[in-house]
């Protein structure tokens, strides 16, 4: 890494960690800014997991370089942390203020000023009375802002959350959403992953997204749904058909996968138009053919559209892209 951002809690650049049947990250950036909120998004198995274990120390980087709070990721800057792991790891007879305020001082926190954050925080989730409460009598869902709270308590100013929202109901999600809300108010940094597009949408500054172990894109929300296509997506058995209508509107078409329909298999495509052409233009064109059309979707210009896109590039998978920064 040539030059270090002082602004950015965190810096990861050319990651690469291969476990040892070859799979895993092989060139993960990420520029996560202080006082901000980084989505981290990609399918399962993309490597958000094994990134994010690279940024606490739980895997060593075979390649790359990971900066914390503008210097060196070591242990010091790492108390600085707060992780939540993708494996939910409270024991069900944990009580909920001693299992906070335990995590708390394993980061170094003094012992009456680890209960006494446990306690603010608690009351700050709605759990307020319920302190001694063990795991296994508190909700799926309370248990797991238990969880979070755990890396909150010891004042982090980097939380780094591996799916803090997945098993949430909606209510449980925007409260959790508003506490991140109140982290970044306080000039804290987050990244967290997550597969709801609607929750990045909503919260963050930034995204980053992944595919087949390499960062695709990095930058600010607009932009990414920016490069969301433009067209539709379509469902059809003819393809020759549909290929030669997007041809005659100028469209780009690309196969996403095959898929059932009522009387076999069909294809589903993204066909890309050019800007002054809409969709219903394509869909004329279709229809002058006799091209059997089982669905045909607009393609919204969002997060989720532009999601799809950058992952399921025919080139995702190979050469670094040009947008990701
Ligand atoms: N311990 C392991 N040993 C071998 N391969 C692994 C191991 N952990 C993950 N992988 C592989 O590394 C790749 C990245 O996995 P990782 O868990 O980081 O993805 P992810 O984006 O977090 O997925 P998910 O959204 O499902 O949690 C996948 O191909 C996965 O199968």
């Amino acid at each position: 890494m040539q030059q270090t951002s002082p602004h950015l809690a965190l810096e990861v650049r050319g990651l690469a960690h291969r476990y040892s049947g070859g799979r895993g990250v092989t060139e993960v950036s990420i520029g996560v800014p202080r006082g901000s909120i980084t989505g981290f998004i990609g399918v399962n198995g993309a490597g958000k997991s094994t990134t994010l274990r690279c940024v606490l120390g739980l895997l060593s980087p075979h390649a790359g370089e990971i900066r914390l709070f503008g210097g060196p990721a070591d242990a010091a800057r790492r108390r600085r942390v707060g992780f939540l792991p993708e494996e939910r790891g409270l024991f069900a007879r944990d009580r909920a203020r001693d299992v906070i305020a335990f995590n708390a001082r394993l980061k170094g926190m003094e012992r009456k000023a680890a209960l006494a954050a446990a306690d603010r925080l608690l009351g700050r989730i709605g759990l307020g009375g319920r302190e001694r409460a063990r795991i296994e009598t508190l909700s799926k869902g309370n248990a797991q802002r238990v969880q979070l709270l755990c890396a909150l308590a010891h004042g982090p100013e980097l939380l780094v959350l591996d799916e803090p929202l997945s098993g949430l109901d909606p209510i449980a999600q925007s409260e959790i959403l508003s506490l991140f809300a109140e982290f970044r108010a306080g000039g804290g940094a987050i990244l967290f992953s997550t597969h709801s597009m609607a929750a990045a949408e909503a919260i963050c500054d930034r995204v980053v997204i992944l595919s087949n172990g390499r960062t695709v894109f990095e930058g600010a929300v607009a932009e990414a749904a920016a490069l969301a296509p433009h067209g539709a997506i379509v469902v059809t058995d003819d393809d020759a058909g549909l290929i030669a209508a997007a041809d005659a509107v100028g469209g780009r078409t690309l196969p996403l996968g095959r898929t059932t329909v009522r009387l076999g298999a069909a294809t589903r495509w993204q066909v890309a138009l050019p800007q002054d052409v809409t969709p219903p233009v394509l869909m004329r064109a279709l229809s002058e053919r006799s091209v059997p059309i089982f669905a045909f979707e607009p393609i919204r210009q969002d997060l989720e559209g532009a999601f799809w896109s950058l992952t399921r590039a025919p080139d995702a998978a190979r050469a670094p892209d040009r947008r990701a920064a």
